[in-house]
């Protein structure tokens, strides 16, 4: 038997079986998947255990603060320069990098979407990834891309490094193994997860669906970090202990395999004769990691008034100027609602931050119909919105006892930075050309006499 403490280091050999996972966010971590493969008390030893290969991987410059300071020791069956080299290049015409504005045909407004249609043949999920925004600029590393997938066959000796950002992964529909260098990870509907700058994986298929489908956040620039919790204190919100980093485990395997990357928004492919998922053991900060949504605590009105989203943030990913993030990654968990004298749902509002939504599961409380799991909503910098006429009529009429918003999983993506339509999203058959409409039973109530109307 090993000990708990061995137990928590313990990777996997192999590959096979089911993850296991380490929790915490941003912690130190050691692993190993075969038992002394790990090297105690230096990171570069003459020789290396098993004949493995010490090599470093470096998320932030070397010299950042402690704080964002993030590197991991990989010991593996060869370096990672083994595993690239020269690359062809190779196209994904469907999945953009800002700064990337282009004429399309739609005019300036608040738009929705439903779900990506199936693919009508077998793609992987690297096939099947669709920008519908980017913002920024991925060159000056400031920015983001909203991306939506929809895939129906496994990654099987394609692996693929995205040098332009981290990937956060948003399933809706169906379970994916994400199977990274540091370990793999089983992401199911209502967990999130986020693969590292430059970290090599694939996605598999869990589970039997028609498709699997959901929404990737691509962030350029600075990591999503959990947001400073101020007044509130250090419980609530996203717990640390809930993030969970894979466990070692690694690919013995001697065929033909693909590395494929993107960088600097262009795609390149290499061939190699093994996998390069081959690390044995590992050590560090800069580490994968999942988290369950339904994990997360919200705070929030007790007594009346709708505070702003932002108590609902998850991760956040600071641009360098206080309080104004690259990006945040906010929900909108089932909770009570319980404000007295209060309109409950968002209020009308416009906002200089812009905002990309998507709904895992359940309703949205804004937007009673045509808002629905695996669509898309944008409202971009300064375009006015907020709850549909239905929704308004409801909330301003209904009584105002104790109500649990109950099933529902909705989030966004909100950047600095204005998101700019691709052509794909522009001309998505599931774009709802009568959004527009959902606000048009909001009357004049005003008449010029006082009271309420
Ligand atoms: O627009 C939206 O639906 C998201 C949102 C929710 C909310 O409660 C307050 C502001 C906001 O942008
Ligand atoms: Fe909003």
């Amino acid at each position: 038997m090993l000990e708990k403490s061995e137990q928590r280091r313990a990777g996997e050999a192999g590959g096979q079986g089911s993850p296991g996972y380490m929790p915490g966010f941003g912690n130190d971590f050691e692993t190993e998947s075969l038992p002394g493969a790990l090297p105690q008390g230096q990171n570069s030893p003459q020789k290396c255990e098993y004949g493995l290969y010490a090599e470093q991987l470096s998320g932030s410059p070397f010299t950042a603060p402690r704080g964002t300071n993030e590197r991991s020791w990989l010991y593996r069956i060869r370096p990672s320069v083994r595993h690239t080299g020269r690359f062809r290049k190779i196209d994904y015409p469907h999945w953009r990098t800002a700064p990337h504005i282009v004429e399309h045909s739609l005019s300036l407004g608040q738009l929705r979407w439903g779900p990506l249609p199936a693919p009508a043949e077998e793609m992987n999920f690297l096939e099947g990834i669709r920008t519908m925004t980017t913002a920024g600029d991925a060159l000056t590393q400031a920015g983001m891309a909203a991306h939506a997938y929809a895939f129906n066959a496994d990654m099987v000796d394609d692996y693929f490094f995205n040098a332009d950002g981290e990937l956060l992964i948003v399933p809706e529909t169906g379970g994916i193994r994400v199977f990274t260098e540091l370990g793999k990870m089983d992401v199911e509907p209502s967990e999130i997860c986020l693969v590292p700058r430059g970290m090599m994986f694939k996605v598999t298929r869990l589970g039997e669906e028609k498709v699997w489908r959901g929404y990737i956040c691509e962030n350029y620039g600075a990591k999503f970090t959990l947001p400073d919790r101020g007044p509130i204190g250090a419980n609530c919100l996203a717990n640390p202990r809930d993030f969970k980093t894979p466990v070692a485990a690694y690919e013995d395997k001697e065929t033909p395999c693909r590395v494929q990357v993107k960088w600097c928004g262009s795609f390149h492919m290499v061939e190699i004769g093994h996998s390069p998922l081959d690390v044995v053991a590992w050590h560090g900060n800069y580490a994968p990691y999942k988290y369950d949504l339904k994990t997360y605590s919200p705070v929030g009105a007790i007594l009346f008034d709708h505070p702003d989203p932002s108590i609902f943030t998850v991760l956040t990913a600071p641009s360098g100027e206080e309080g104004t993030a690259n990006v945040d990654f906010v929900i909108f968990p089932p909770r009570w609602l319980v404000a007295e004298h209060t309109f409950r749902p968002p209020w009308y509002h416009r906002n200089i931050m812009s905002e990309f939504m998507g709904l895992i599961y359940g309703r949205y409380d804004a937007k009673e119909e045509g808002f629905v799991p695996g669509g898309m909503s944008l409202h971009n910098m300064m375009l006015a919105h907020g709850p549909d006429s239905s929704g308004f009529g409801k909330a301003s009429n209904g009584e105002l006892k104790p109500v649990k918003l109950d099933n529902t999983m909705a989030f966004m993506f909100e950047t600095r930075f204005p998101q700019q339509l691709t052509t794909f999203a522009a001309e998505l058959e599931t774009l709802q050309d009568d959004y527009m409409d959902c606000w048009s039973g909001l009357e004049r109530k005003f008449d010029g006499t006082p009271g309420i109307k």
